[in-house]
């Protein structure tokens, strides 16, 4: 891809995205530009990736085909604001945030830019991770595809209905957190058990991943998957009652509910 891409902000997840474009080699050092609050984020992208750095917003917004808001949505109004008469008329914006709207953009930016939605997480880092992806109506199906080949250089992507979005952190974009807190909890049973910690680590993390490419490769039904490891009167059928006795799902939806009521309350912040 010819196009040039900024980021403003270079935290976590805008170092995971850039880590993919690059791996993959979609985007090359040349085509990307970033800003972060200090000195030293920058010089850590400098080293790192070898990617244009900048102190000024207002340059990457100028220098963006594709200009990635990377930064914590309450930022999103002084940003837009600071950045409105410094890009191109024909600049994609994208934001990464939770609650933010397309709309919200829109207001900040005039009716006419082009907005795309979206919510990546970290996984990204290693070429594995899951976007959910969202436009506005002033973003050509070119566009739109061109953005889908950039986010699916670090993962897979997504399209819905923006009314979707704000479920979207509590499925893919916040639930590594719960997933490595399921790795952390499966490794210390190990342990408990008298599995050296390291092998533990292994052993959990590679069994999530194992069971979670079944799920993606053989497009079987989890419950189906779930019911041919548990063999009648044996060990896994315990621990599955010992599960559903400590309101393990429950726990999953009550936490995906309050993930989902968040990102509602932060784009009520946002509008
Ligand atoms: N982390 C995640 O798993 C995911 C995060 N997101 C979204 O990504 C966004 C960023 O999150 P995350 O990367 O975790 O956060 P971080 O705190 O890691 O990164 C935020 C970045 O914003 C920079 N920044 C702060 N103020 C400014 C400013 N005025 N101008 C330019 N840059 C600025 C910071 O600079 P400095 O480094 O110098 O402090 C930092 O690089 C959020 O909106 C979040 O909702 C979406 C999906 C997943
Ligand atoms: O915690 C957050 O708000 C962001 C959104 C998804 C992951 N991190």
């Amino acid at each position: 891809m010819e196009k040039k891409i900024g980021f403003i902000g270079c935290g976590k997840m805008a170092q995971a995205m850039i880590e993919g474009m690059l791996g993959t080699g979609t985007a090359s050092r040349g085509q990307i530009m970033v800003s972060a609050s200090s000195e030293q984020t920058l010089e850590f992208a400098r080293e790192k990736y070898g990617v244009l750095t900048s102190r000024n917003n207002k340059e990457v917004a100028s220098h963006a085909d594709f200009l990635i808001l990377a930064v914590k949505p309450d930022l999103h109004r002084a940003i837009l604001s600071e950045i409105r008469t410094s890009m191109e008329a024909g600049t994609v914006i994208i934001t990464i945030a939770a609650g933010v709207s397309l709309h919200f953009i829109e207001k900040e930016l005039g009716g006419s830019a082009k907005v795309v939605r979206t919510m990546p997480n970290t996984p990204s880092l290693i070429g594995e991770g899951l976007s959910a992806v969202c436009r506005n109506q002033q973003v050509t199906d070119e566009e739109l595809s061109q953005v889908l080949a950039l986010y699916n250089s670090f993962g897979k992507t997504e399209v819905l209905k923006e009314e979707l979005m704000d479920a979207v952190p509590a499925i893919s974009g916040s639930s590594p957190a719960y997933v490595y807190m399921f790795i952390e909890a499966l490794a210390d049973g190990g342990v408990r058990d008298g599995i050296p910690r390291a092998q533990a680590y292994t052993m959990a993390a590679q069994a999530v991943l194992g069971a979670a490419k079944m799920v993606l490769e053989t497009g079987m039904h989890p419950g189906a998957l779930k019911d041919n490891v548990c063999t009648p009167g044996g060990a896994t059928i315990q621990a599955v009652a010992a599960l559903e006795q400590h309101n393990f799902r429950a726990a999953i939806l009550s936490a995906m509910e309050s993930c989902t009521q968040k990102s509602k309350d932060l784009q009520r912040g946002n509008q």
